[in-house]
């Protein structure tokens, strides 16, 4: 199957005063319909990826190709969705108002953009709600309407920078699942910033981790775990388990620059990168917490 998106030697330093080099050379595909999350290091430049990624802002150097075109300017089948709802929606509309906003630009007609938004709140479970303003709602509400309000686009690629992270452990899980849920029903291609390792094996069809800042691709981990995950069942397998503890084991190294194992290979051989590990450093790697904080050796190492 074709990429869907290509990230070649993708590139950003930051100039000005605080002159940084946040990127330093990232390559990997994505399939149509792919779920990939992306973790690494605080501070290592995941926020900066997806920005280039969704062209707001441009990149130093390399290239991204999306349906093998490459992207200049921001692509109209592309969204994003931030951690911060509050400040992402409009609160002077309502709901129906937000999710439809981006519709009217569209041209598409009247009738057809109400059904659109009556069918779009539905699937995020806020059927009900279309009069509502977001500050009546909790913030794992206003978080639905933010995703609604990218999904009603019908986006091709849907970009997610951090979505649940201000939300609670219990709304948290109900958006895991209703993003997995849309997912399968809409086939959307899904690229997840996330810090909480544990999310990303959850939900990814693979996970991307990236180095310590400037961030390049240290390891592509494809997550065997089917189509059907549940949030107690999926956690308990010993996949789950594996994956977690491999990826907070590199995370906690520090996410070094070199691949692990040494091979040199990128994040387009998809499919087959899982290396293999002992019980015994399984058992070792088994963190306390698997969130990537702020004070971790990864983190002091990135500043
Ligand atoms: N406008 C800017 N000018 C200079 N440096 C910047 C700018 N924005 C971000 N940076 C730096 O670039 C690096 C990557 O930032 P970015 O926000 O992309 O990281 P992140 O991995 O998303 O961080 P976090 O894990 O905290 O969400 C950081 O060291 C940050 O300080």
């Amino acid at each position: 199957m074709p990429s869907m998106l290509e990230v070649s030697d993708l590139e950003h330093t930051y100039t000005g005063q605080q002159e940084h080099t946040a990127i330093g050379g990232v390559t990997f595909d994505v399939r149509a319909g792919q779920l990939t999350c992306i973790v690494g290091p605080s501070g290592c430049g995941k926020s900066t990826l997806l920005r280039c990624l969704a062209s707001l802002i441009r990149p130093s150097g390399g290239e991204v190709r999306m349906h093998g075109e490459p992207v200049r300017g921001v692509p109209e089948d592309l969204a994003v969705v931030f951690q911060d709802y509050g400040r992402s929606l409009f609160p002077w509309m309502s709901v129906r108002g937000n999710v439809e906003f981006p519709l009217r630009s569209g041209n598409v007609p009247k009738e057809r953009r109400r059904e659109r938004v009556r069918q779009t709140l539905e699937w995020v479970g806020l059927s009900g709600a279309e009069r509502k303003y977001p500050w009546q709602l909790s913030g794992g509400m206003q978080q639905r309407v933010a995703i609604a309000r990218a999904l009603a686009c019908r986006p091709a690629l849907l970009l997610m920078d951090e979505p649940f992270a201000s939300v609670d452990a219990q709304t948290r899980f109900e958006l895991e699942d209703l993003l997995l849920r849309v997912r399968a029903e809409q086939d959307t291609t899904i690229l997840l910033v996330t810090h909480d390792i544990d999310e990303s094996v959850y939900l990814g069809d693979r996970v991307l981790v990236l180095s310590e800042t400037p961030a390049t691709v240290v390891a592509d981990l494809p997550v065997d775990l089917g189509n059907e995950r549940d949030q107690i069942g999926t956690r308990e397998s010993e996949t789950f388990v594996h994956l977690r503890g491999e990826i907070a084991r590199m995370l906690r190294g520090g996410g070094g620059h070199e691949r692990p194992g040494g091979t040199g290979t990128t994040a387009r051989d998809t499919g087959s990168e899982t290396e293999s590990t002992s019980e015994d450093e399984r058992a070792d790697a088994e963190p306390e917490s698997l969130q990537v904080e702020q004070g971790s050796p990864a983190r002091e190492a990135a500043e």
